[in-house]
Parts: structure tokens; C-alpha cells; sequence
């Protein structure tokens, strides 16, 4: 018979031996998983995996931070990124707040293993944002290394919409939210420094900033709004420009005098659809193969601006020479002879019509897409038909002086009005005056804190009848000078047809005088053979002999 003493006595030996094995086991686990060789636990985790993936009906997809051995950041990891930190941090209770790569903004993403949701038609998805932690090598001096990475996952009946629509869906969203978040930039071709580095790039840049909108770009309404349509037809259009065989590329001609926004509507041309500029230097560009280097180099989603296009080139072919010009005139052979050599030199060097030509419309203008190719100058009637003809530059734009209602936006922006009974005053006279834009917003512009929009409006009424009375002028000034002209003109003609008419006279007078003596000589002659020679006729050769004679 068992003692009730027995019992408990018991029960404390086995709970004693059950801790004690206990102990003993975790400490041969602990010196298994220490001395165990790693391909040997690797064995046990995969089948172990694999059993649990029966049962399991989870599919699960990583996206790692840096894939392979490559130094650069995975774009699938950071399309994930992007689309995940607007899509779903607003539902994440743990975010993380960053400076974005490019931009001088705060980006909220989720925080380290926290867990979102995401809704695609209907499937429940969850992301996880996880780190696996690598050991430092030994001996390396590197230390310990985090890798991130996104975790997916989903049921796996779902597993046809998730991979090819739902992934499809978060890396293209993903990469419009990168662009329109990036920092834009503004580049330019440097001549001044190379580097022996291969990737030393041939464009600097700075950050693009400039404020300049459609909103605030004073002209005819309907016109900007045919702008704004054309350009965003354009950006949507990569399917399109792939079917007609054409590529993705357009180009924009801006023309008109100075000061008429054609700078100020490429910088809104940018910031509508969001693109990167480049502003080409034609002249610090060495030649052809350069040029083409550049276009290579340029990404897609971007502006190639060639300002003043009349000044970069002489676009017939020929550069101006005018400086040697004047040394010719010296006749100075050596100045002549170096000028020549200079001349020589220049075209060999420099970028041609031609060249221009293929940059835009050749066979390299394709590679990249979306880029537009914008022009401007104040001079259009200077250029190469061939290089604005539609194909090459396939929107024309003329900026020209302000009309009442480029005034208007001008108005809103600078002194936030939409009506003022100075406005109709302002109306007749900007009718009747050229002002260019720049000009009026000049005048629009409060100098001081004092200044209100009376002042600012008196101010312009005062600039365009000053313009008024000045064009006026001008145009009296040119009267005269037409006028004076035409009577220079009238009298250099009386002067001509005088001359003419006298010189006719005398060829008349020549003419009869030559005929008399013809007649004369002819009726002497008759006179002689019918009579023989008359008396006066016998004296005057009797006179003629005898000076014969004496001489
Ligand atoms: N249409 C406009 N709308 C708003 N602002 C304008 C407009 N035109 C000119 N301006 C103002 O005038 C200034 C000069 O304009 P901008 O540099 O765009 O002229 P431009 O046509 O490029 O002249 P240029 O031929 O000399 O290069 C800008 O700072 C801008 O503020
Ligand atoms: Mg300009």
C-alpha cells in the first residue's frame, strides 16, 4: 500500500528529473545548433518547411533591398516603397518618417515589421516590412549588415490576379508616385571640366525649381488650354506613338519678341508634366558626335531646350565671320590668312545644320521616348525651313505682345484682382500699344510695402501711354523718314529722266548733224558729176594744194 506521504514526494522527484532532463535537453539542443553543421539544420528547416506548406495556404513574396550582389537599390523594392508609403502607411500604425532620396519633403513609410493591408478587386493582400540581420564575416571589416525587404502575402487561390495584375498594378503605380515625388532637375552641358572617369556624364545639374505654371502664364486662355490639352495628349500617348511607328518625342517651336514668356512657358511646360529640363548649349557643344552623346545621355520624361536658336548656329550652314570681315578690309594678307585658318577651324569643329537636324528628328532621336524638344527664338522667319517643318518642330507657338487678357492673369497673379474700373482704360490702350508681358508685369509689381493695386495699375497706365506716345513717335519718325525717302526718290527719277532727255537730245542733235553732212556730201558729189567743179569748188582745192605745198 502506497503511503499518502508517498505521493507528493513523488511528484517533487519527477518534477525534479522532468526540469532536470529538461535542462539537459535544451543544453544538447543548445550544443547541437552550435556544432550541428549548417547544412545539416538547413536539411530539417527546408523538409520541415515543406510539410508546414501543406497545410499552409499562404503564398508569401519578398522584395529585397539589394538583390544579388548589386550595390544598387532594387527598382521592384523601391516601386514597393513608393506605392506602399501612399497607399498604405495611412493605415500602418507605426511609420517612419524620411527625407525623401531626391526631395527636400518628409516621406511617411511604414515602420519595421509592421504589417498593412491592401485591398486589389476584392483580395486581401498583407505587406510586412522585415530586416534580416547578416553576420559579420569574419575577419571582415565590415560589421554586421541589414537587409531589408517587403514581404507579400496572399491566399494562394488568389495567386493568378495577384502576379499578374495586383504586382503589375503596385510597381507601374509605384513608379508614377517615384516621378511625381522626385526632385526635378535642371541639367546642363558643361564644357568646362572632363573628368578621365568612363561615367563622368556630360550634363551638370542643379535642382529644378522655377514656379512658373500655366496658371500664372499670361495669354489667350483658349490658346493655353489648347497648349495644356496638346501636351498631356502627348504624355499619355506611348501606345499611341508606338502603333502610327512613330517615336515618342514632339517638338515645340516658341517664337516672338523678347520678354513674352517663352522661358517662363518651357519652365511651366515642365512643372505641368513633370519633367526633367535640359537645356542644351549649342555652342559649347564640340561637334556632331558630342551632340549625339548628349541626346543619349538625356533620360526619358524630359525637356530639351535649345534658347535663341537663331544665335546658336548659323542656320544656313555657314557661321558668322563678321570680325574677320572688317581685318580683310585692311587687306592685311596675314590678318586675312588667319582668319581663314580660324574660319576653317570652327566649321570643322562645331555642330552643323545637319548634325542639328539628325539630333532631332535622326535615328537617336528615339532611344529614351517621352522627351520633347523645344525651341525658341525671336526671330522665326531667320531659321532653316528644314529645321522647324512639322515632323521636327510640330507645334509652332507664338508669344507675342500682351493682349487685354494675358493683362487679366497677369492682374490676378500680381495684385489678386479680377475687375477695377481702371481695367477698361487699361483695355483701349493695350489695344492700341505693344507691351510685351514682361513689361506689364514689371509695372504690376508693388515696389513697396505702401504700394496698393491703384498705385500699381496707375503706374501701367502711365508705361503704356508713355509706349503709346513713344510709337507713336516712332511711327512719325518712320513717316518722315519714308516720306523723305520718296522725294529722294522722286528727284533722283526728274533727275534721271532729265539726263535721259538731254542725252537723247544731243544724240538727236548728233544724229541731224551727221545726216546734213551726209546730204551734203551726197549732193557734192551729185553736183560734180553733172556740172563738174563750180568755182568756189576750183578756188578751195586750188587752197588745199598749195598748203599741201608749204607744209
Ligand atoms: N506670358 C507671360 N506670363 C507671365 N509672365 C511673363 C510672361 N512673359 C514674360 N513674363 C515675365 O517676364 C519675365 C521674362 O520672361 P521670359 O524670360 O519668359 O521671356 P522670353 O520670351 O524668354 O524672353 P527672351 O526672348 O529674351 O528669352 C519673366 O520673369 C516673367 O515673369
Ligand atoms: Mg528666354
Amino acid at each position: 500500500m502506497k503511503s499518502p506521504i508517498m505521493f507528493p514526494a513523488t511528484m517533487t522527484e519527477m518534477f525534479t528529473t522532468m526540469g532536470s532532463t529538461l535542462a539537459s535537453f535544451m543544453f544538447v539542443w543548445a550544443i547541437i545548433r552550435q556544432y550541428c553543421p549548417y547544412e545539416l539544420r538547413r536539411f530539417f528547416e527546408k523538409y520541415t518547411q515543406q510539410i508546414t506548406g501543406y497545410f499552409y495556404p499562404y503564398i508569401r513574396i519578398s522584395f529585397h533591398e539589394f538583390a544579388g550582389d548589386r550595390l544598387k537599390r532594387s527598382d521592384a523594392y523601391s516601386a514597393v516603397e513608393a506605392y506602399l508609403s501612399a497607399n498604405s502607411s495611412k493605415s500602418a500604425k507605426k511609420l517612419k518618417a524620411e527625407m525623401g532620396r531626391d526631395s527636400r519633403k518628409l516621406v511617411l513609410s511604414m515602420d519595421e515589421y509592421e504589417r498593412v493591408t491592401d485591398d486589389f478587386r476584392g483580395v486581401k493582400v498583407w505587406w510586412l516590412l522585415s530586416k534580416s540581420v547578416s553576420a559579420a564575416r569574419q575577419n571582415s571589416y565590415y560589421p554586421e549588415q541589414e537587409k531589408r525587404f517587403y514581404k507579400l502575402t496572399f491566399h494562394k487561390k488568389h495567386r493568378d490576379i495577384i502576379t499578374e495584375k495586383y504586382l503589375e498594378h503596385v510597381v507601374s503605380e509605384g513608379k508614377e508616385i517615384r516621378v511625381r515625388n522626385r526632385q526635378r532637375k535642371l541639367y546642363t552641358n558643361s564644357p568646362g571640366y572632363k573628368w578621365p572617369s568612363y561615367k563622368q556624364t556630360m550634363w551638370s545639374h542643379i535642382v529644378f525649381e522655377h514656379p512658373a505654371s500655366f496658371e500664372t502664364l499670361a495669354m489667350d486662355p483658349e490658346k493655353k488650354e489648347e497648349i495644356i490639352e496638346d501636351l498631356r495628349t502627348f504624355s499619355k500617348s506611348k501606345d499611341y506613338y508606338a502603333k502610327i511607328g512613330k517615336a515618342w518625342k514632339r517638338g515645340y517651336l516658341l517664337y516672338g519678341p523678347p520678354g513674352t514668356g517663352k522661358s517662363t512657358m518651357i519652365a511651366a511646360m515642365a512643372n505641368l508634366l513633370n519633367y526633367d529640363i535640359y537645356d542644351l548649349e549649342l555652342t559649347a557643344v564640340k561637334d556632331n558626335t558630342e551632340l549625339r552623346k548628349l541626346l543619349i545621355e538625356t533620360t526619358s520624361k524630359s525637356i530639351i531646350v535649345i534658347e535663341d536658336i537663331d544665335c546658336s548656329l548659323d542656320l544656313t550652314g555657314q557661321r558668322k565671320k563678321k570680325s574677320e570681315k572688317s581685318s580683310d578690309d585692311e587687306n592685311d594678307k596675314m590678318s586675312k590668312e588667319i582668319a581663314k585658318k580660324e574660319a576653317k577651324e570652327e566649321n570643322g569643329s562645331k555642330v552643323t545644320l545637319s548634325g542639328l537636324l539628325n539630333f532631332i528628328d535622326g535615328l537617336w532621336s528615339a532611344c529614351g521616348g517621352e522627351r520633347l524638344i523645344v525651341f525658341t527664338t525671336n526671330y522665326v522667319e531667320k531659321l532653316d525651313p528644314a529645321l522647324i517643318r512639322r515632323g521636327r518642330m510640330d507645334k509652332h507657338i507664338e508669344l507675342s505682345y500682351c493682349t487685354f487678357e494675358a493683362f487679366k492673369v497677369l492682374a490676378k497673379n500680381y495684385l489678386s484682382l479680377e475687375m477695377h474700373p481702371m481695367f477698361d482704360t487699361i483695355q483701349t490702350l493695350i489695344g492700341e500699344t505693344k507691351i510685351t508681358p514682361a513689361d506689364v508685369a514689371e509695372n504690376l509689381m508693388p515696389k513697396s510695402s505702401l504700394d496698393d493695386a491703384e498705385k500699381c495699375l496707375s503706374s501701367l497706365i502711365q508705361a503704356l501711354e508713355e509706349a503709346k506716345e513713344e510709337a507713336a513717335k516712332e511711327e512719325a519718325a518712320k513717316k518722315e523718314k519714308a516720306a523723305e525717302k520718296e522725294k529722294e526718290a522722286k528727284e533722283e527719277a526728274a533727275k534721271k529722266e532729265k539726263e535721259a532727255k538731254e542725252e537723247a537730245a544731243e544724240k538727236e542733235e548728233a544724229a541731224k548733224e551727221e545726216a546734213a553732212k551726209k546730204e551734203n556730201a551726197a549732193r557734192k558729189k551729185a553736183g560734180i558729176k553733172e556740172n563738174g567743179p563750180t568755182k568756189e569748188d576750183a578756188f578751195q582745192s586750188q587752197v588745199d594744194k598749195e598748203t599741201e605745198n608749204v607744209l
